[in-house]
């Protein structure tokens, strides 16, 4: 859609209460449904390439009608970059030379636009004083950034979460990545020192939309996917033309949460076909990837005694908290250890189903709540990051076999 296309918009007062417009969109559950009134409000980042599409999401997700009140963060973690160039135009139409660091723009279909200059948790403080304006946020964050440690100040970050924050609840990183020209940029990457940012988007990522497959063939499609796999073989991929997804697809994912369904996330751990296909593979045995500096590392694991689980959080707090394996030092390792993203459902012998999850040195092991799936068959531990080597691998299924 072409920049002109965006629905006029006014300037909104910062007191105003925006007017918000009723549901035209039957297919997307409303965010509030099923929660009591002053519940938390989800947030999704949205990460990508340079030139990927994610501004092309958003304009998707702002002109539809869709019965969401969101509220977008367009600008990015202390970035200082023009707004007024963004794809989206927020600057009020009356004054197209307003340089004031925030604005609040409502648009037809209740969406609430937000446009920040300041630094993050600022931003969003101000934003939370409108809760009850919106119930949902989308960040979108620069091609160059890591959404990593942007998805650490909205999970599990108390000093966050004892202000406005506590008002938020982190739903999932989705990552646009462009179909011309993501494989040469992860390679690229690879050439670089360290983990390239390209790469860290994709570790981070819980969905990623491969869009701008009309550009390019199906084979080249294919080694795309293959390549975004290796690095995280548990991400939900759609591919897309300009951004085209169903809305419940990178919303109300829960991606954070321990009530994630079985079907969403976690149970595509191991599967290597298309997401959009909703195939499941079963292969049970280890696998372990190395790709581009970043490694992913996928176990299967058994129905675990008390004492195997509390190993199991042992291992985990040393490999993400010191970066090394229990009884070894960081000096015997060639490589460093650095866990960017973990995810994992397990059974234990009191009868439990745990659902790890895990950003970056901070983790959470929650029980399973909700539906009552029974325990997995087949319990799986998947890390992505750095130095997962074969060392790792063994040392982790010593535990757990
Ligand atoms: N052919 C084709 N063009 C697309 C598609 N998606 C987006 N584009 C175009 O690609 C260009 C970049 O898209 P944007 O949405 O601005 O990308 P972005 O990720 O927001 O870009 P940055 O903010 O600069 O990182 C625009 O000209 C879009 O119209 C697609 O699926 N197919």
């Amino acid at each position: 859609m072409p920049r002109s296309d965006i629905p006029t918009i006014a300037m909104s007062d910062d007191e105003d209460v925006p007017i918000l417009v009723e549901s035209g969109f039957e297919s997307v559950p409303a965010a509030n449904d099923d929660k009591p009134a002053g519940h938390q409000v989800p947030l999704t980042i949205i990460s990508g390439f340079l030139g990927a599409g994610k501004s092309t999401l958003l304009k998707r997700i702002l002109t539809e009608h869709h019965g969401y009140r969101i509220a977008v963060i367009m600008n990015e973690f202390g970035d200082t970059a023009d707004i007024e160039s963004r794809a989206i135009n927020v600057s009020s139409a009356s004054d197209p030379t307003a340089e004031s660091s925030e604005e609040f723009l409502e648009l037809s279909n209740g969406c609430l636009c937000c446009s920040i200059k300041d630094t993050g948790v600022a931003a969003i403080e101000k934003l939370m004083q409108r809760k009850g304006a919106f119930d949902y946020i989308l960040l979108e964050t620069t091609g160059l950034a890591d959404p990593g440690p942007i998805a650490s100040i909205f999970w599990h970050n108390e000093e966050f979460n004892r202000g406005k924050g506590k008002d938020i609840v982190l739903d999932g990183v989705v990552c646009v990545v462009d179909a011309v020209f993501g494989k040469q940029q992860m390679e690229e990457d690879h050439a670089q020192e360290g983990i390239g940012e390209s790469l860290r988007q994709i570790a981070a990522a819980d969905v990623i939309l491969l869009n701008k497959t009309d550009l390019v063939t199906t084979a080249d499609l294919r080694a795309t996917e293959d390549l975004l796999r290796e690095v995280n073989p548990t991400v939900t991929i759609h591919y897309t033309i300009r951004a085209n997804i169903d809305l419940k697809e990178v919303v109300n994912i829960r991606a954070y949460t321990s009530r994630v369904p079985l079907d969403v996330g976690i149970s595509r751990l191991g599967d290597h076909d298309h997401a959009v296909h909703g195939h499941e593979e079963s292969h049970n045995h280890s696998t372990h990837y190395e790709v581009r500096g970043i490694s992913s590392l996928q176990v299967s694991c058994p129905v675990l005694s008390s004492a195997q689980q509390e190993r199991l959080e042992e291992w985990i707090r040393t490999v993400l908290w010191e970066s090394q394996l229990s009884g070894h030092s960081t000096s015997d390792r060639d490589r460093p250890l650095e866990v960017l993203r973990c995810k994992g459902i397990f059974g234990t012998q009191s009868g439990q189903t745990l659902v790890l999850q895990g950003v970056r040195n901070l983790y959470e092991l929650e029980p399973l709540v909700g539906d009552d799936v029974g325990l997995p068959e087949h319990g799986k531990l998947v890390f992505i990051g750095k130095g997962l080597d074969d060392a790792v691998r063994k040392s982790l299924e010593n535990i757990l076999h």
